[in-house]
């Protein structure tokens, strides 16, 4: 008697599996079909195996994370995102995958060379899984053959021509469309294409089929986000431009993709963008013409020409006979811009950069730039100062390092037409040294992704800080950071070494500062920024960005109109700032109190805090128009512990050079600070609307005086009660006031001097290296490259809305601003101003942003 296999019980009594049988099946057929289960495991244990083994190589090749593979589907989503975003190869050719009709056979999708255009079908792209399901909306994979033709060794487009040429085996592709993701927005035009890779087109070629007939047409789709042929994916952000000339089959798309890298050496290599141009073959003149129509409607710029015919005068009746006059491509109009270039930034290689590299990609994009190479120091301030804006109204775009930018930003923002001024964005190319602010904002530190970034346009609103020197009232703005102390020492004596070492000589002049290390004392104050302030108001900026940006700037920069600023110095023009004799932008009232730009107050604040005549002399009670709900008392304790007040004009608090620069003053004094340093504000009339318009409200007074770690190292600190201003004095390494997190292109990874800080959080990160000595500078510098300088006992960080400072008498004053140094002669005061620059191209999350 036969024995009978449990499994085959199991199975036969399934009727759901393929393995049950009827009773009308013969012995033969059962036992042939009883072998089946055995082999199907094997074959499933063997093509898991190798499936596997895919995942593994895949993983290594296309530098993907390992996926799980239950979640198949998703990786498909990944490796079309990561194709699109990343331009990793998307070529799947495995045949142990779900087997779905290809586009070509199924006999679903045309085989004709008629275009779909948005008003044909205007639908997702995953068509091809819709076509095999009907309802399918997760990736799907559909067969293409292979080519026998050889494969170009750098897996462009070639392969595509190739596509259906004496291949037997059927192997799938992945089309990249997936409705749920929606990685490649929505279908804009598809149709068939030639992918033409012939150096020269000759004119007669858009009317001669003969000559290009050998060339294969493949189905290729433009969406919003991409173009799409056989497996390649070009992302709309990588094109450039596409040229076209009217009645030609042709059409060339010009982009800058990011090149292939291996995962590992990508973490060490600047991301390399290289040109690739390719040129397409439409059926007819018209589908052509549909096609640029396409580019054009998703805002490539779109070159166009004439026939060459035409344009040759060589008549040719065919082509007459065609007319393209009556057609007009709508692209978007080229930019007019100012490039201001510094021959020196980068050790000379700037104007390398920009001719070589940059200038073809802005020629592509059809840019009408004007450019002009700075001669000394303070030049680019001075343009950006001078420039009709008319010349230049898409924008200034700046060739070089931060300092560059820092003097266009200061010429700007000192011009008398200040609205316009300020609307006018700052585009960047990094060539210099270092180019901490674009890299930081807008995540880009190579210049052809800059230029590229600039290219596809977009507007990033950034905060701008000023610094003002009370006793002249001269100001300076910046947008990275401003630091004091052994930072700025080093970027002092790194000037003599500039010539010999390049961007090397901050590590040499670091070294040599370090064995010679100094003390650096410093009266400090800081307001720090209420979180939930913060958040107020950063929504009330963001309803003003949604409203009207330029009702913004213009109302700030009217309250800003009468301080002017000295010329932007670099290391070599330090002394023009310093010097007596003014520059035309300096303001003609210098006084012993900061600016209404920089303090940021009304003008009742300020002549209650300044002191005049008009003012009572011994206000007890002052009700401010910032903190409404507290009497705000002014403490006479300033006067009685011989703070040198700012009540008096004549003896600023650490104003004063002369003998009333205390080093002494007691770690424990509590002092109310100065009664001017209110809430920022930015009215310079008494405005009755102003609380109803930005209703912050100031924090109450703090419970108790707080006492931080700074006192573990002899530095005092004194919580202001009234105003939240916190007091310190005592040894700092270093001070730094940053406003945005300041990555440095030269750093490998996360490396971030203030990790919290956002560019457009409307907060400065004060970070304060308390103490003295080189032990804890090294462990300071050891920690910040890995980034864990946070955790230090002796360093402090503070989200801050204002920050006030003196260098001790015997301190070394220099003073850092994005780069550029300065001296401090008495008090410097830092303040934010939200919004104050726009820099051209978006930022990572800007999308999000809506920006
Ligand atoms: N033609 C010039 N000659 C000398 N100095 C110039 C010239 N043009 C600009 N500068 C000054 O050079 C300084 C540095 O410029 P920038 O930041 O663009 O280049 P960089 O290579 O990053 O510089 P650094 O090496 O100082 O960081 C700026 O402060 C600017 O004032």
């Amino acid at each position: 008697m036969q024995s009978v296999d449990p499994l085959l019980l199991l199975l036969q009594n399934n009727p759901s599996s393929p393995y049950s049988f009827s009773p009308t099946q013969t012995p033969s057929t059962y036992r042939r079909r009883v072998r089946h289960p055995l082999h199907r495991q094997i074959e499933s244990l063997l093509s898991g195996f190798l499936f596997y083994l895919f995942l593994f190589y895949q993983t290594i090749c296309f530098d993907l994370p390992p996926v799980n593979p239950r979640l198949f589907d998703d990786q498909l989503a990944i490796a079309s995102f990561a194709k699109v975003k990343f331009g990793l190869p998307l070529s799947f050719t495995f045949s142990s995958f779900r087997t779905v009709k290809g586009m070509q056979n199924s006999g679903s999708l045309p085989k004709s060379n008629s275009l779909k255009t948005p008003q044909q079908s205007l639908r997702r792209l995953n068509f091809c899984s819709q076509i095999s399901t009907g309802q399918q909306t997760s990736p799907v994979v559909f067969p293409e053959k292979r080519t026998k033709g050889k494969v170009s060794k750098r897996n462009d487009v070639s392969a595509n021509n190739n596509d259906s040429k004496n291949s037997k085996r059927e192997e799938h592709k992945i089309d990249i469309g997936d409705e749920q993701s929606d990685l490649l927005g929505y279908e804009v035009i598809s149709g068939k294409l030639v992918l033409d890779k012939r150096k020269t087109i000759k004119a007669t070629d858009s009317q001669n089929s003969t000559e290009t007939s050998h060339l294969d047409s493949i189905d290729a789709k433009l969406t919003s986000r991409a173009l799409v042929w056989g497996s390649h994916v070009l992302a709309l952000d990588d094109v450039i431009s596409v040229s076209y000339s009217y009645g030609m089959r042709h059409f060339i798309v010009h982009s800058y993709p990011i090149k292939k890298r291996s995962y590992s050496l990508s973490c060490f290599l600047k991301s390399g963008r290289s040109r690739k141009d390719f040129c397409f073959l439409a059926s007819t003149p018209d589908e052509a013409f549909q096609w640029v129509t396409g580019f054009a409607d998703q805002h490539c710029f779109v070159n166009c020409s004439p026939h060459p015919m035409v344009s040759s005068k060589k008549q040719d009746s065919e082509i007459l006979a065609t007319d393209f006059s009556y057609r007009h491509i709508k692209s978007k109009s080229p930019p007019r811009m100012l490039v201001i270039l510094n021959p020196r930034s980068g050790r000379g290689r700037s104007s390398k950069v920009f001719h070589n590299l940059v200038e073809p990609i802005f020629k592509l994009a059809g840019f009408k730039l004007e450019v002009v190479k700075t001669t000394s120091a303070g030049h680019a301030r001075n343009l950006a100062f001078s420039v009709d804006f008319s010349t230049c109204p898409d924008g200034i775009i700046c060739v070089g390092g931060d300092g560059i930018v820092n003097e266009v930003l200061n010429g700007l923002l000192c011009r008398d037409n200040q609205k316009e001024a300020i609307s006018i964005p700052i585009g960047i190319i990094p060539a210099g040294s270092d180019n901490s602010l674009v890299w930081t904002v807008l995540g880009v530190r190579d210049p052809v992704s800059a230029a590229l970034a600039i290219v596809k346009g977009g507007l990033t609103a950034t905060d701008v800080f000023a610094v003002e020197w009370i006793q002249t009232g001269v100001i300076h703005f910046g947008m990275t950071v401003s630091y004091f102390g052994f930072v700025s020492d080093v970027l002092e004596l790194s000037e003599r070494y500039q010539k010999r070492f390049g961007p090397l000589r901050y590590f040499v002049a670091g070294v040599l500062k370090f064995l010679c290390l100094p003390k650096y004392t410093y009266e400090l104050e800081y307001l720090p920024a209420s979180k939930q302030k913060s958040d107020l108001e950063r929504k009330i900026l963001a309803e003003k960005d949604t409203v009207d940006m330029s009702d913004l700037y213009t109302d700030i920069m009217k309250r800003s109109e009468g301080g002017g600023i000295p010329r932007a110095s670099s290391l070599s023009s330090i002394d023009s700032i310093m010097t007596p004799g003014r520059t035309p932008l300096e303001p003609t009232d210098t006084t012993t109190e900061p600016s209404d730009y920089v303090r940021a107050i009304d003008q009742k604040s300020k002549r209650l805090s300044s002191g005049r005549p008009n003012v009572t002399s011994e206000p007890e009670v002052i009700q401010t128009s910032s903190t409404p709900n507290w009497p705000r008392t002014r403490s006479k304790s300033r006067a009685d512990k011989g703070w040198s007040g700012l009540t008096d004009p004549t003896r600023s608090s650490w104003g004063n050079l002369g003998g009333n620069d205390k080093e002494d003053i007691s770690s424990t004094m509590s002092d109310p600070g100065p009664i001017w340093d209110t809430e920022p504000k930015w009215d310079t009339e008494p405005n009755a609307n102003w609380e109803m318009e930005n209703p912050i409200q100031l924090p109450g007074p703090g419970p108790v005086v707080g006492v931080g770690p700074a006192t573990e190292i002899g530095v005092g600190v004194v919580l202001d009660l009234e105003e939240n201003w916190v007091v310190k004095k005592g040894k700092f390494l270093g001070i730094l006031v940053c406003n945005h997190s300041c990555k440095t292109v030269q750093s490998l990874s996360s490396q971030v001097v203030a990790p919290k800080a956002e560019h457009d959080d409307n907060t400065l990160d004060l970070l304060l290296v308390h103490g003295s000595g080189r032990l804890r500078l090294l462990r300071f510098f050891l920690l910040l490259q890995m980034g864990r300088h946070l955790s230090l006992p002796y360093v402090e960080y503070i989200k801050v809305k204002s920050v006030k400072l003196k260098p001790g008498k015997s301190t070394h004053n220099g003073c850092g601003i994005d780069g550029e140094l300065f001296r401090v002669s008495g008090q410097v005061v830092s303040s934010l101003l939200p919004d104050q620059c726009r820099l051209i191209g978006r930022a990572p999350s800007s999308s999000v942003k809506g920006l």
